[in-house]
């Protein structure tokens, strides 16, 4: 269904619900998946965390680098400050997560430094590249909205009573905090507006960012396990 099929059945929709929609069943997959259900439990074992951690690192480099092209590409100062002070935040407090995780699971420094990365870790490197290289902040806001939007929906569902494991807690707590909940929000916001303004062929590239984006964010829970 194109966009304005999908805003005829329903005049209120928003084009970002029209994004998920498009990235069924890879969004349902992932928002609750068996990995978000451990970790919501204190079930996941160490060495799931540790192999995901370390390649969320990789990610999570590539994606303060995407922060950097949305910063470029935002049309107002108000936009660009919105992605300057989430990277910022991003840089600061989570990378001090992921070191003391680090630390406390024994992964040795040249492990998470220099990691041996993933087929799906490069996948998804290689998709935020070529998102932040287009030019285009459509696209890198289609592929920004999946991430961040996708790591709030589960870890709101999470049961309130968080784990033991600084690494599990401290992880649900970072996706579920009401400024996180606050940025996700803005950027669904930017995301229906921009969507609402840009051709067909950008609308549909978009869709093909977000459910690209989805398939690997399912891709990526599996592999913590293999
Ligand atoms: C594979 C993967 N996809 C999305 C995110 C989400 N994410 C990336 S950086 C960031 C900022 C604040 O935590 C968030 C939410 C992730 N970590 N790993």
């Amino acid at each position: 269904m194109t966009f304005e099929e999908h805003r005829d059945t329903n005049p209120e929709a928003r084009f970002t619900d029209w994004l998920r929609d498009g990235a069924e069943p890879h969004w349902t997959r992932m928002t609750t998946h068996r990995f978000a259900h451990e970790l919501g439990a204190g079930t996941l074992g160490d060495a799931v965390a540790a192999r995901y951690l370390v390649q969320d690192y990789a990610f999570v480099n590539s994606f303060v680098a995407l922060l950097g092209y949305a910063i470029a590409y935002a049309p107002s100062m108000p936009s660009k400050r919105q992605f300057a002070q989430f990277a910022a935040a991003v840089t600061a407090d989570e990378n001090d997560f992921f070191l003391r995780s680090f630390r406390e699971l024994a992964v040795p420094e040249p492990v998470w430094k220099t990691p041996e990365l993933g087929p799906v870790t490069r996948d998804f490197i290689d998709l935020l590249q070529s998102a932040g290289r287009s030019g285009s902040y459509a696209q890198a806001l289609s592929v920004l909205c999946a991430a961040e939007w996708s790591y709030l929906t589960w870890a709101k569902a999470c049961p309130p009573e968080r784990p033991r494991q600084f690494w599990l807690s401290e992880w649900i707590e970072l996706h579920a905090i009401p400024p996180f909940e606050a940025f996700v929000t803005w950027l669904r916001e930017e995301t229906d507006r921009v969507g609402a303004s840009v051709d067909d062929e950008t609308r549909r590239v978009m869709a093909a960012n977000f459910r690209r984006m989805m398939e690997l964010e399912e891709a990526f829970f599996d592999a913590a396990y293999e």
